[in-house]
């Protein structure tokens, strides 16, 4: 039996590495997963990249054999036009997919609700060493779709909201991947980090979102320039997760001037829109 599933990349409203609090919204980009039951050993394989590390996928996949008590060889394919190690939450995106996708070819799509299925790529990215905090912010925002705030050292989904926003992305040419972040560095600002959740659990996620880029860009050593020139159209903007991607969020016409400024830039630019339904299985 095969599974297919997809789950959607997300952007960040506050970067958890300061405080454990952290925050993201679902984007209409994916990561989709293929699951076949086939072999003796669990197999990954990334479209396009074949010299990509598959451990997180393959631990996503064992997450859900281990938590149903199945064993037997498995092929994890994913595809996604998403950058890995961009910010963009590709590996959250990819561990929910595989589990989704798991949990369909073993004949058990209902088997855990959706928080639970998330939780299980958490812990598979905790394995593949792909995280720092676990990043539950980013998994259950790809998850449910929709904003959500949750308490990464806890595993805890504190609030979910649906936001209506278009969106636009500008994905430099380089990668950060979250596991080189400076930690260190992010928690000196632990009390912007503070302001920023305060504004995001009463729902003023905009502009808590730049607040969180103004102090998250320096201290991961990237510019806040790309900010300055989305302002004052977009509502909200940040560097998105440890970068190297900026998301920029508003009505359709000041994405549409923030697309024009970050398309002079090298790398490419996404015009999107937010994602309130979640993963799925296909
Ligand atoms: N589409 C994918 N398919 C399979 N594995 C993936 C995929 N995307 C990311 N990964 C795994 O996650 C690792 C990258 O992790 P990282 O957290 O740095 O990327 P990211 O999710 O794009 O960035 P961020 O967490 O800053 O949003 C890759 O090395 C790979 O192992
Ligand atoms: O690896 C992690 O723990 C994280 C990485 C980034 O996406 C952050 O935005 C997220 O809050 C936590």
């Amino acid at each position: 039996m095969d599974g297919r599933a997809r789950a959607p990349a997300a952007g960040t409203v506050l970067n958890a590495l300061a405080t454990g609090y952290g925050s993201a919204f679902a984007i209409e980009e994916y990561v989709t997963a293929e699951v076949t039951l086939e072999g003796e050993t669990v197999h990954g394989e990334i479209a396009g990249h074949p010299e990509a590390d598959t451990t997180l996928i393959e631990a996503a996949a064992r997450a859900v054999q281990a938590e149903l008590g199945e064993t037997g060889g498995l092929r994890i394919r994913t595809e996604s036009d998403v950058p890995m190690a961009g910010g963009l939450k590709s590996s959250s995106a990819a561990a929910n997919a595989t589990v989704l996708a798991t949990l369909s070819a073993l004949g058990q799509a209902d088997a855990m609700d959706r928080e639970a299925a998330a939780r299980l790529g958490v812990e598979a990215a905790r394995e593949a060493g792909v995280t720092v905090t676990g990043a539950f912010d980013d998994a259950s925002a790809s998850m449910l779709g929709g904003l959500t705030i949750t308490d990464n050292t806890a595993d805890q989904l504190l609030d979910r909201d649906t936001v209506e926003w278009a969106v636009a992305v500008w994905i430099p040419p380089e990668q950060a991947f979250s596991a080189d972040a400076d930690v260190d560095r992010c928690q000196r600002i632990a009390p912007v980090a503070e302001v920023v959740r305060d504004l995001a659990e009463g729902g003023q996620y905009a502009t808590a979102m730049t607040i969180n880029g103004l102090a998250f860009a320096p201290a991961l050593q990237q510019s806040t320039e790309p900010m300055i020139e989305a302002l004052p159209e977009a509502d909200g903007v940040s560097l998105s997760g440890t970068g190297p991607s900026y998301v920029a969020v508003g009505d359709e016409s000041a994405i549409e001037t923030v697309l024009d400024r970050w398309g002079k830039r090298d790398g490419r630019t996404i015009r999107t829109r937010t994602q309130n339904t979640g993963a799925i299985i296909e």
